[in-house]
Parts: structure tokens; sequence; C-alpha cells
């Protein structure tokens, strides 16, 4: 692939080709072009373009020319690396719905001359058909727009209301083994909240110690659910999703919230995507964010700890995932190893916001109802990094304005005499590990660019990228966009949940910052800071 940011109009990418007015076609030459007046699949109304590039992930691109402005609507994609489709799928509904397809940033879409055009490709075989696109996952996304939208019809390509998302949230705490993940629980359900809590309780093995010790102290629980057959990330995330569904039809209307407590070796991801993927779960409960209990003592030998190749340390990936970071067992350390561990882990994620705590001792609006996957709390996540980290109960305690950026310690002086005024930049280290990079800088996106930009590097660096939140300055747009994407692989391939929308009016006197971050593997901070930088007009 050889478009890179900055590149504006690349004649031909493989099976890519930019239009004139914007639009992203089959490159003639492609034998994808070939297949590209396939049957659309009469249910979803999609149109269906199976790829044959073998090794890349899927682009689309929507830009203002081809979008009618009055209609801001904001579409959540899936980029199925291993899908072999190319296509389209929207339709009214009351509900939150899914399309296929990546639409990265196209603020004023309404009903295109076209249809919205994503690109995918597989790294294994050829696209067999279209049943091959089934329906759970073409729930995978929500189309959602600002309140200014215009009514809709049932043609319309994508539904420009957010409509009310009356599901039951779901809080995953997840941490190392020991870290204090049922301590916590125990607070949650003891403290006095008013809500009614469902508890899934993940236990490795066949006893459910953890299990009794929850059950002993919590009365409160509306139900607790045990899942020890095995690990949730792995053997019973099938098992997760029936149990979901079988609590929902159970005493749906009975509780409130639902917390899921992981196992202390689980990697969040293929949880947090058992969200998106299953209709089951899909459409009753909602991801409300990710709890990950550090602790504090020995957290650090995790982290440190090697793993073969291809095998993640859980330890990192608990941190990476995050919405909120618990250190917790603070009393079994002193204030400099707090601090360093502190420093390590805003290294591997910025966007979390983080808490020192002894006994897992915080406030519940802390942990629950805390929006870590809507695009309306986004601006809480880009900004996280920069907040200081506060003590138990909320006690602030300055740990210097450091930005406790690990490996990638900013310069905050740094490129005054660039033609946009950086408020935050990096020193440019290539950093193999997880870890996160945070871009923030004054300036208007043009937004061809930008999506080329992007929709680049998510087709080239799809498995490395976990996380990314932004919230942008965009040419010919009065609102803020904002947007976020988390990845998700399942045995298939690498997939993407990407979610763009325009969020509230920028101030007549504000300062319109575009704020972007990444958590991911091998992330180069001096090669996405140009390539960002490289979109702004
Ligand atoms: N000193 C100290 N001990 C704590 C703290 N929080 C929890 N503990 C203790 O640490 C031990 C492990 O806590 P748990 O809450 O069971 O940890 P967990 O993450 O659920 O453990 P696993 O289920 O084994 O992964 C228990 O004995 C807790 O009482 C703390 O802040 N300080």
């Amino acid at each position: 692939m050889s478009m890179r940011a900055g590149n504006v109009r690349p004649q031909c990418c493989r099976c890519l080709n930019l239009q004139e007015n914007g639009d992203i076609l089959l490159c003639s030459e492609s034998p994808t072009a070939k297949l590209r007046n396939k049957t659309p699949d009469p249910d979803t109304k999609t149109e269906v373009v199976p790829s044959s590039s073998p090794d890349k992930t899927q682009l689309s691109f929507l830009t203002p020319s081809s979008c009618n402005r009055s209609q801001m609507a904001s579409v959540s994609a899936d980029i199925a690396a291993a899908s072999s489709f190319l296509f389209f799928s929207s339709r009214a509904a009351p509900k939150p719905f899914r399309c296929l397809g990546t639409v990265l940033f196209h603020p004023n879409q309404s009903r295109p001359h076209g249809k919205l055009r994503s690109f995918s490709s597989r790294t294994t075989s050829p696209p067999r058909k279209v049943a091959a696109l089934d329906s759970r996952r073409s729930r995978a996304f929500t189309v959602s727009a600002t309140a200014t939208a215009a009514p809709q019809n049932d043609e319309s390509d994508v539904l420009t209301k957010i409509p009310p998302d009356n599901r039951i949230p779901a809080t995953i705490i997840t941490g190392f083994l020991g870290s204090g993940k049922t301590t916590l629980l125990n607070h949650i359900l003891t403290a006095d909240h008013g809500k009614r809590i469902a508890v899934i309780e993940n236990e490795y093995g066949e006893i459910d110690i953890d299990g009794s010790l929850v059950a002993a102290k919590a009365a409160g629980a509306e139900d607790i659910i045990m899942l020890n057959n095995g690990c949730l990330c792995c053997t019973v995330r099938g098992d997760l999703v029936r149990m979901i569904a079988d609590l929902v039809a159970r005493k749906k209307g009975k509780f409130d919230h639902i917390v899921i407590e992981t196992t202390g070796l689980a990697n969040p991801a293929p949880i947090i995507q058992t969200f998106y993927a299953e209709d089951q779960v899909f459409n009753d409960v909602k991801l409300d964010g990710v709890v990950t209990l550090v602790d504090a003592k020995h957290a650090n030998f995790h982290l440190d700890e090697v793993k073969p190749k291809g095998v993640v340390n859980e330890a990192v990936e608990q941190i990476a995932y995050a919405d909120r970071i618990i250190v917790n067992k603070t009393d079994l350390v002193g204030d400099p190893e707090i601090a360093s561990l502190v420093k390590r882990i805003r290294g591997i994620n910025r966007m979390a916001h983080m808490k020192q705590t002894k006994y897992g001792k915080v406030d519940l609006d802390y942990v629950l109802g805390i929006g870590g996957f809507d695009l309306e709390r986004i601006e809480s996540a880009v900004n996280a990094g920069e907040a200081k980290e506060s003590h138990d109960h909320d006690h602030e305690h300055d740990h210097g304005h450091n930005h406790d950026h690990g490996h990638h310690d900013h310069d905050h002086e740094h490129d005054h005499d660039h033609e946009h005024h950086d408020h935050h930049a990096h020193d440019h280290t290539h950093d193999p590990g997880v870890s996160s990079v945070s871009i923030v800088c004054e300036g208007t996106l043009d937004l061809e660019k930008a999506n080329i930009w992007l929709g680049t590097l998510l087709l080239e660096r799809s498995e490395d990228i976990y996380r990314m939140k932004g919230l942008l300055s965009v040419q010919g747009m009065n609102e803020r966009f904002v947007f976020q994407r988390v990845r998700k692989i399942q045995l298939s391939g690498v997939h993407d949940i990407f979610q763009g929308s325009p969020d509230r009016l920028w101030g007549a006197d504000e300062q319109r910052l575009n704020k972007i971050v990444f958590i991911g593997k091998n992330l180069d901070a001096q090669e996405l800071e140009k390539g960002f930088k490289a979109c702004l007009i």
C-alpha cells in the first residue's frame, strides 16, 4: 500500500480509487470491480462488493462534496479485516442499528448520491457469498446524528436521530490475580447507591470461592451468577452470552446494572466484543465501561513479564482497555513506587481515569454509569491524560505535571515554530510495547485528508491499535466532531467498531483544539503526529 498520510488523491491503491467527488470507487483494473454488481442482500438493502485484496483491511470515505449538510449523521462502522465484502448496509430503525462498512468522518451525510462505500479484504481465502454477512455482525454498528437532523423516510441511508438507549448498562471489572476485584465488587454491592445490581462472576476452576465471598457479603445483589468452568475471555464467552440473555429474559426490569467480574487472567478484549457482536447481548445490554484494578505492590512484576511471541500480557491488556483504573493496595507501598507505577500505567493508557485506593474504596459513580463507550463522553477520555491522579476517596494528589506518559514523555513547549500551535507533543520514541500517544493541536482538519489518513492507518495497523478516541475541529463544521474506535478480534480476523458524531457547537471564543488519543502496540508518536498534522488546513 503506497498511500501515505497527506497523499490526498491517490490514483489507485490496489482496489481503491478516489474519485474527483471524493468518493472512493473500485479501480477498474481490480478483480474486485468485476464482482461489484453482485445481487444486494434484499433484507439489509446492502450493496455488496466482494474484495479480493489479499492482505488489507478495509477503507471507506465520504466527503462533504457528496453530502447534504442538513442531516448531520454519524455512522458507526465495522472494519471487518477478514470480511470478504465491500458494502454498506443501513435501514431506518427505531433502535440503534448497525451497519457493516467503514465510514470514517462524514459530518454531512444524508442520502449520498451513491451508497456509502466500504472496503474490506481478507487475509485468507476469497469470499464465498453474500450470505456470509450475517445479521449478527450487521448489527455491530449504530448510526446516529445530531438533533438538527431532518426527518427520515424508509429510503434513508442513515438514521439521523440518536435513538434513546434504554439498554441495561454493564460494567466489566478486571485486573490481575489478587488485585482487589472481589473487594471492589463487595464495596459496590454493599454501598448505598440504590442501584439493583446483577453480578456475573467468572471464577477459573470448579470451586466458586469468589462467588461465596461475594455472596456472603452481598445481600444487595439481585442475582449472582457463577461462570466457573473456564475463563470468560476464552472458553466461556458463549456461556456469558447465554447468561446475560437468560438474566434479561428472567429479570428484566428487576435490576438496573450488570457487573461482570473476570478472572485475573482474562484479556478484556474478547469480553468487550461480546457486547457488540452478539445479538442477544447487544439488543438489551450496553457496555458501560471497563474498570481495571491494579495491585500497587505486584503490578510491575506482572507488567514486566515477557510472554512468548503471539501471547498477550494480560496485565498490560487489562490496563490498555480500561476506562477506569484503580491502583489498589496503596497501603502496601510507598509514594515513590506509586508515582512510578502511575507513570507506567499512563504510558500504556492515557484515556482512562485513574485513582489510588486501599481496599477498592472509590465513589460508586466512579465505576458505575461511566459511559466509557459513549460518544458523548469522549471529551472526558481525551482529557484524562491531562488530569492529575487522585488518591483515596477523590483526595487530590499532585504527582507533578508530567503527564505520566511513560515511554512517551512529553516536552510541552516543543515545536512552537510549527504553523499550528502545539499544546502537547511527544518525545519521538517508538514503543514496541502497548502504549498511548496523544496529539493535541490547534487547527482545522481537511475532512478528506483526515479520512484518508485515518483509513490508511487503520488499514495498515488494524491489529495494533486497540482503542482510539478523538475530538476534532473539522473544516466547514460548526460542531466539534467526536469519534472512537475499538478493536475487536474474532476468529475471522480483526474487526473495528468505529463511531463518529458531531457533538456540541464550538463556542464563539473557544480555541478549536483537536485532541486524539491512541492506545496500541508499536505506536510511533512522531509518525502519528506528522500524519495528523498533515491533515490540517
Ligand atoms: N493490604 C491490602 N489488601 C487488600 C487490599 N484490597 C484487597 N486486599 C486483599 O487482597 C486479597 C485479594 O483481594 P481480592 O479482592 O480477592 O482480589 P481479586 O482480584 O478478586 O483476586 P482473584 O479473584 O484471585 O483474582 C484479599 O485478601 C483482600 O482482602 C488493599 O487495598 N490493601
